[in-house]
């Protein structure tokens, strides 16, 4: 299984890549985690954020093929713990399908592709911000592999 990690941002700072290749590059072959960067919608002074979200939505549909299993990052999403975000990874290995995961821009997902979502996840009630998101994201993943390994970098 690949983990297809489709997020809007391009030309991110330093730490935020640094931060996120920390985590992604621990992730093994057979869960291996792929970043997609999608390259936002340009911002005009004339605020039209539905726009803006419909033509990055777009660009993230199609970077999804027809045939993943598809989450979004949403904060009104399910809530899940570390144990059971590791129980998921479970169901996706065996669901044997690659998963794609998004995560929206400044403005969010649009509905488009909250309409291809077969999940929704939040990790946590707050909003972050979405260079944030990628690195908690590859953390989290992570540590749910170790889970499933019975590794001790998780410490419940
Ligand atoms: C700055 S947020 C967008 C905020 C926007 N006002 C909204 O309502 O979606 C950018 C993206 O980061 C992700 N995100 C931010 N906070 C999140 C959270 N607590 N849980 C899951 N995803 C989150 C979502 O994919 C969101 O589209």
């Amino acid at each position: 299984m690949k983990i297809n990690l489709v997020a809007v941002g391009n030309k991110m700072p330093g730490w935020v890549t640094e931060g996120y290749e920390e985590y992604s590059k621990r992730m093994p072959r057979e869960c291996g985690l792929q970043l997609t960067e999608i390259t936002p919608a340009r911002r005009t002074k004339n605020a039209q954020p539905e726009q803006w979200k419909k033509e990055e939505g777009q660009r993230i549909l199609a970077a999804i093929p027809d045939n993943q299993h598809v989450v979004a990052l949403e904060v009104t999403g399910q809530s899940w713990s570390t144990e059971v975000l590791s129980s998921q990874m479970q169901q996706w290995l065996t669901d044997g399908r690659d998963v794609a995961l998004m995560i929206g821009g400044p403005d969010g997902l649009d509905q488009s592709c909250l309409q291809r979502a077969n999940q929704k996840w939040s990790l946590s009630a707050m909003t972050l911000p979405h260079p944030l998101v990628r690195i908690v994201l590859a953390e989290q993943l992570y540590r749910a592999w170790t889970i499933l390994q019975n590794h001790p970098y998780h410490r419940s």
